[in-house]
């Protein structure tokens, strides 16, 4: 039996080594590590418990574009990882190289159990070669024309539901929770066969609500996954309701997915290359893989979308002079409303800039994931970076940046118009990503903007009802999706235009 003076003396020494371990640590991070050369923060740089608290609180994505601000086009953000915001990044991390291995998604922020499928967005590269092979044919320009028809019935269902709600007079809605409504809907209708009725009810879904507090969990997990063990101890501390929550999500999606495999007819859905694309092969897509990924491409496919639309429809309203030059766009470019489909709204080019400023403004996907650079080291932006570094372009400084775009914090949409500026660098601007892991679903997403910003445009004229408690669109938080505040907009029907 010890005495309790040595398991005291154990204790003290105990903490001393960690305190003096974790001290030579620093010292090491900043003096000595590859990366020392690398500009940044002294603080950043030491410990990577300044990114998990930037990161927890909500505001990385300030605090990236500070740093880089201050600090250039390169900013090592944590001890082991470099923040860039140079269009050549792009490239160089997530293109394939001739002569240079490929940068792998970081495992650190969709560790797995061996047992759990893996889901597209994870990082093991053959797995996600499969899935993209097995989805590509869901999202071809032959795949979104024949989605059209459906998607144009959710955003007919949606304005003839907000004309009922503004006949002789106006309406007021919290447009950020309806984008969602249709969005979801869609996305639910062409991955699991029926919707969510969100638009029909006017009403969130579980599912729905479930999956948007995801963002604030991943990010958790991202942080606690730096310290290995701890991720264990997190899964174990989870509260039972929201465990509770995890396992009901996963439930409802394998019934969603189990009735979807139910149908009979051939639908030009999100699953239907799958399952030719499991007819064909031998290296199939399995029934849990299935579950898990169109659980993901229904949030990926919706929050996403919804979010570009909200942050449009926010600078509108705080930018009269691109409000009525769009509005005049998209009501004499139709002279009915039933004109405005998928494919005509496709050619509204002002419509189209104000979408690509809006997601300049307020990046879907603000944060990247970052790459994880190979054992032998790469070259970036002509720099060597040694193997191990994790490595990324984050979308909000990139696209936020003085030394990117002119008058960086305006809404100016004419930038998007051929030659208008040249003083921007739209090289820069990915909000889609590039190479391997690019947005499988941009077409789907631009059909889904243009058509439904086209068509409220058309309907109604929109105000304010109640200021928005933001100036900025940056201002609100962000755990890898943005929280975004409720935007309560008066909805004024168009004489003109037909209620069912
Ligand atoms: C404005 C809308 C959207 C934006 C800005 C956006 C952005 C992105 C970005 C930046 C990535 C790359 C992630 C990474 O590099 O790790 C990505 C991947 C992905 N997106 Fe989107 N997305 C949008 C809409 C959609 C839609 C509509 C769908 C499907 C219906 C979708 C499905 C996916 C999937 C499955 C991936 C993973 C692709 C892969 O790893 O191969 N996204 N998206």
């Amino acid at each position: 039996m010890y005495a309790m003076a040595d398991i005291g003396t154990m204790f003290v020494l105990l903490c001393g080594g960690g305190v003096l371990y974790a001290a030579l640590r620093v010292l090491y991070n900043i003096f000595l590590h590859p990366l020392r050369r690398y500009p940044g923060p002294m603080l950043w740089k030491a410990i990577r418990l300044t990114w998990i608290v930037a990161l927890q609180r909500g505001y990385l994505h300030q605090d990236l574009l500070r740093l880089h601000d201050q600090y250039g086009p390169v900013v090592r953000i944590a001890p082991n990882e470099l923040s860039y915001i140079d269009a050549q990044a792009w490239k160089d991390i997530y293109t394939s190289r001739l002569g240079h291995a490929v940068l792998e998604r970081n495992p650190v922020w969709f560790r797995k159990k061996p047992a759990e499928p893996w889901s597209i967005m994870g990082y093991d590269e053959d797995a996600h070669a499969r899935f993209r092979r097995a989805f590509m044919g869901s999202f071809s320009e032959k795949a979104v024309k024949d989605q059209s028809p459906l998607l144009e019935k959710y955003v007919e269902m949606m304005v003839q539901r907000f004309k009922q709600m503004a006949v002789g007079a106006s309406a007021t809605v919290d447009v950020v929770s309806w984008l969602n409504f249709v969005t979801f809907d869609i996305s639910a209708d062409l991955s699991f066969g029926e919707s969510f009725e969100s638009t029909s009810k006017g009403e969130p879904h579980p599912w729905v609500e479930i999956a948007c507090r995801f963002g604030k969990g991943v990010a958790l997990v991202a942080s606690i996954n730096h310290y290995g063990p701890l991720e264990s101890l997190l899964r174990m501390a989870l509260p039972k309701k929201v465990r509770e929550k995890m396992i009901y999500h996963r439930e409802l999606t394998a019934q969603m997915v189990r009735k979807r495999l139910q149908l009979q007819d051939e639908r030009p859905d999100f699953v239907n290359a799958v399952l030719k694309y499991n007819q064909e092969k031998t290296d199939k897509v399995t029934a849990e893989e299935l579950e898990l990924n169109m659980s993901v491409i229904v949030f990926a496919g919706s929050e996403t979308t919804s979010t570009a639309m909200a942050s449009a429809l926010f600078y509108l309203l705080k930018t009269p002079a691109a409000m009525n030059r769009v509005m005049e766009e998209v009501r004499t470019a139709f002279k009915h409303e039933e004109d405005i489909v998928v494919n005509s709204s496709s050619k509204l080019e002002y419509l189209s800039a104000i979408i690509n400023e809006a997601m300049r403004l307020g990046p879907p996907s603000a944060i990247g994931v970052p790459r994880v650079v190979s054992e032998g080291g790469e070259e970036i932006c002509g720099r060597w970076v040694p193997g191990g570094t994790f490595v990324g372009v984050n979308q909000y400084p990139a696209f936020r940046s003085a030394t990117n775009f002119s008058d960086p914090e305006a809404f100016i949409p004419e930038r998007f118009l051929d030659k208008q500026s040249p003083d921007d660098n739209l090289a820069v601007f990915q909000p889609f990503s590039v190479g391997r892991h690019m947005c499988i679903g941009q077409r789907f997403a631009w059909a889904e903007m243009r058509l439904i910003l086209a068509r409220l445009l058309y309907a109604f004229d929109l105000s304010w009802d109640v200021a928005p408690t933001i100036d900025d669109w940056g201002e609100q938080q962000t755990f890898i999706f943005w929280q975004k505040e409720p935007l309560q907009i008066r909805l004024k029907r168009r004489d003109d235009t037909n209620v069912v």
